[in-house]
């Protein structure tokens, strides 16, 4: 959903690409000056071709038990019936298998599986051709469907209601409107910004899921099963630091296994294997730190803590700052921040938490009255 980006290449050490400039703005001399991190949990070219990883059964998929389990009832209740399965939005920050739970969904109803996205689907007819071809239980996955236009958007209503294309065709007073059936399907959306859906649309989803960030112990899971598909041997304790470091997100975890891999084809202990302490090193030079920040985490909680005095600092405002955009931040930098409970998001902006203090090696100010309204994430 990134869009192109090469491999990382890390060159330098945790703070040396803290620079600012007259205007207080931090300059660009980051490690990653492309706007790679190792750590960012949208999609690269890269992740796209690293298909081995990704879990292919319902049964493979590790974590979000809530969301699989209900995923599960729903499909063998369409299965059992011989219908499509109720449309689905998949919610939650990029990486986190929406795009893999979509496919699952269509591979356990034994059906075929179309996938598009938002920002691709320009015109209606674009979106029609779609629905006309799809085949009776088929499942579409439209990603990043906040970005679709509103137009757009009108066209996928009957389609998702009544199985019925409303198309005008012509222009001027020749224009007229004809109906085409469709075959029945299932809808898989995915966003990371559920909230900017608009009421209509999010309403006409039968099962809306919410995905969460992984626990410690569902990533080690995860890492050692990629270690196992890659042939790689990595000890126990090993994935477990590539876990505790992968952000709660196992497209991270994945491309951090690849990264360890990389750096510890040398110095391997005596049984071949990466140990914790290979993993250690790997991901410091990666400058992933204990706890899975980078060198862009570590601007943006500098940022607040030394130009705002910890907030509340508005996220334009950092974002003009960081010369990042809104959408990245809160998107991809934020969610981790705030559940790791570094951050707060409050009615006046963003503010440093004294979690977020702590870990910069700072003392938190004392606040006369540290009360702001938090805002809840969508
Ligand atoms: N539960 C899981 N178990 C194992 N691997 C997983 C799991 N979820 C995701 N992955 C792996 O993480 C990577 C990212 O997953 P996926 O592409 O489905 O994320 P996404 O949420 O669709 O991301 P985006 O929102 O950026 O499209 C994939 O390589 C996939 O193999």
């Amino acid at each position: 959903m990134s869009g192109k980006r090469g491999r990382a290449a890390p060159k330098a050490r945790p703070d040396e690409g803290r620079d600012e400039g007259p205007d207080g703005a931090d300059q660009d001399r980051r490690p990653y000056p492309d706007g790679e991190r190792a750590i960012d949990a949208r999609r690269t070219d890269e992740d796209a071709a690293e298909a081995t990883l990704r879990p292919q059964l319902l049964d493979e998929f590790v974590g979000q038990k809530a969301s699989r389990e209900n995923l599960s009832v729903f499909i063998q209740a369409a299965r059992g019936r011989g219908e499509a399965m109720d449309h689905v939005l998949l919610h939650g920050p990029p990486g986190l298998g929406k795009t893999t739970l979509a496919q699952i969904v269509s591979r356990e109803l034994g059906v075929g599986f179309r996938a598009t996205s938002g920002p691709v689907i320009q015109r209606a007819g674009d979106l029609a051709a779609i629905l006309t071809n799809l085949q009776p239980r088929d499942v579409l996955f439209i990603d990043e469907i906040h970005r679709l236009q509103p137009a757009i958007e009108e066209v996928l209503y009957p389609a998702m209601e009544d199985f019925q294309l409303d198309l005008i065709i012509g222009e001027g007073p020749a224009a007229r409107s004809v109906r085409i059936d469709l075959s029945p399907f299932t809808l898989v959306a995915a966003t990371t910004r559920a909230g900017l859906l608009a009421t209509p649309l999010r309403d006409r989803f039968g099962i809306p899921l919410r995905l969460v960030f992984y626990t410690p112990e569902e990533l080690r899971l995860i890492v050692s099963r990629g270690a196992e598909k890659l042939r790689f041997a990595l000890t126990s304790d090993g994935a477990e630091e590539i876990a505790r470091r992968s952000r709660g997100t196992p497209r991270v975890a994945g491309r951090l296994l690849r990264r360890v891999r990389d750096f510890a084809t040398v110095g391997r202990t005596a049984t071949g294997a990466v140990d914790r302490a290979l993993a250690d090193a790997a991901l410091s030079r990666l400058e992933v730190d204990a706890l899975g920040l980078d060198s862009m985490d570590r601007r943006y909680l500098r940022r607040i803590a030394e130009h705002h005095h910890g907030g509340p600092v508005g996220v334009e405002t950092l974002a003009a700052a960081l010369a990042e955009a809104r959408d990245t931040l809160e998107d991809v930098v934020e969610p981790f921040l705030i559940q790791e409970g570094l951050v707060l998001r409050t009615s006046r902006g963003r503010v440093l938490a004294e979690r977020g203090w702590r870990h910069l090696g700072m003392v938190p100010p004392a606040r006369a009255s540290a009360q702001f309204d938090l805002l809840s994430e969508d």
